[in-house]
């Protein structure tokens, strides 16, 4: 018999804070650096139904990569297949920012999901605006998404990202180098780490999925077609190289973020984030890996 869900919510959020491991967070973006890691919130809206939470599911965090399934559903909205010229859908095996890969490949990253992919993403939702214009779309659909117009970007996040950003600006020269690009590296990375600073709670963030989970009665901001594909995106490259690991311990589409959320899909029954800022060796929350985990054994959501 499946469990009910907010007594196995509070036992989920009480098994995190009985951890003493919490992982470490981001450390090459300072302002991510310095926020406390024993912190853990969790949320699940329904399909159907009161959105549920437990632990510290109102604190605003950095969404960070979790933005790029946001992106990517604009950037497909906008110029649908056109798309896939430019990035692949394929798993990369390798970690978020990875450089070698690209080079390899000639300048056409594996995926969107990827940070060399999501800036080639940016910059096909940029297409010739102003970054403001493009960064305004993207915060309307977020917000559209979560029915809360207070979600905003942070910009303290993103100046301290842009001034540590040694490894994305090589990656969007690269992607120049290899005529991947068509606005200036420095436009498309000033747009790409503003998204990225976008700041929402769990609850927020659980709310704004639902756009992915199908189901009547939910928003819907995209086609259906639309959000199988981005789901088996998710499942298939949300974790960069733990999606394996993900998929086999969890087992539904989801999205990380080097701030610690997570954002999770049960097709038809529920959007899920969690966050934890302390990472795993892959850059993913370990505890709210571990935590999905828990919930989708107990709930039998696993789609396998
Ligand atoms: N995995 C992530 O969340 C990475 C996003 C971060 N803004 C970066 O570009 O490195």
């Amino acid at each position: 018999m499946r469990p009910d869900l907010p007594s196995l919510l509070r036992r989920i959020t009480d098994d995190a804070f009985a951890e003493n491991d919490w992982g470490a967070p981001a450390d090459y973006i300072p302002e991510l650096a310095r926020i406390k890691p024993a912190q853990f919130g969790i949320a699940v809206a329904p399909a159907t139904g009161d959105v549920m939470t437990a632990g510290d599911a109102t604190t605003p965090f950095s969404v960070q990569s979790v933005t790029k399934v946001f992106t990517l559903a604009i950037a497909l909205g906008r110029s649908g297949d056109q798309l896939w010229k430019r990035v692949g859908r394929e798993p990369s095996g390798r970690a978020f920012n990875s450089i070698m890969q690209l080079e390899q490949e000639q300048g056409r990253p594996r995926n969107p999901f990827i940070n060399a992919g999501a800036i080639v993403t940016t910059d096909q939702v940029l297409d010739q605006r102003e970054p403001k214009e493009a960064l305004a779309e993207i915060v309307r659909f977020v917000r559209a998404a979560a029915g809360n117009e207070d979600i905003h970007i942070n910009d303290r996040v993103a100046a301290s990202e842009a001034a540590h950003g040694h490894r994305n600006a090589a990656l969007a020269h690269f992607l120049a180098a290899y005529g991947n690009l068509r606005n200036t590296p420095e436009r498309t990375l000033g747009t790409y780490y503003h998204h990225c600073a976008i700041e929402m709670s769990a609850r927020d963030l659980a709310l704004a999925g639902r756009f992915l989970v199908d189901a009547p009665g939910l928003p819907r901001l995209i086609s259906r077609t639309r959000i199988r594909r981005i789901n088996a995106l998710m499942m298939t490259c949300g974790h960069y190289d733990g999606s394996g690991d993900f998929a086999y311990r969890v087992g539904i589409p989801a999205k990380s973020g080097v701030g610690g959320g997570i954002l999770a899909v049960v097709p038809g029954i529920a959007s899920i984030a969690v966050w934890s800022p302390g990472l795993n060796r892959y850059g993913n929350s370990l505890r709210g890996t571990h935590a999905l985990a828990q919930l989708s054994t107990a709930m039998e959501w696993s789609v396998f």
